[in-house]
């Protein structure tokens, strides 16, 4: 898969190690920034991230800020970008197999760099389940975002 990774500065410090673990799963990273410690504003990033998926350019996305909350917020409000904000492996892999979670959002200053990569392979190893409930309740959040998302 291609996947898009993009953070701000307070999630540059565990970027190395999500990289790592992308490459080491076997998958392309397009990388969309920052690259310095320079301060720099999440959501113009997690817009990119969330862009590349909308545009099909990536299969999945990685984000990282301080929180995971700047940019778990900001990716959402993006149609067709199902964010989830993790610091579990349980959750890295049932936000995909239930929820076809297809960005991943951790706090670089919340996760450290050996269980973000841990997050991340559990993430792109996982499959949407094909289990009635799970679709029909993905349908139902697809129906509010459509209502809601002019
Ligand atoms: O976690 C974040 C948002 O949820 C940001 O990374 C955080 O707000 C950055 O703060 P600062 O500019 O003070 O370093």
């Amino acid at each position: 898969m291609k996947i898009a990774v993009a953070n701000d500065h307070a999630g540059f410090p565990i970027k190395e190690a999500v990289l790592e673990a992308i490459k080491e799963a076997g998958h392309e990273v397009i990388d969309l920034g920052t690259n310095t410690p320079d301060r720099v504003d999440y959501p113009d990033f997690a817009e990119k991230a969330g862009r590349a998926l909308i545009a099909g350019e990536a299969d999945r996305a990685v984000v990282i800020c301080g929180s995971g909350i700047g940019v778990n917020i900001t990716a959402n409000k993006m149609k067709g970008v199902y964010a989830g904000l993790v610091s579990d492996i349980y959750s890295a892999h049932q936000g995909v197999e239930h929820d076809n979670m297809n960005m991943l959002c951790m706090g670089g200053q919340i996760v450290g760099p050996t269980l973000a990569k841990e997050i991340v392979k559990a993430f792109l190893g996982a499959s949407m389940m094909d289990v009635d409930r799970y679709k029909n309740r993905i349908n139902k959040f697809k129906a509010i975002e459509t209502e809601f998302f002019k």
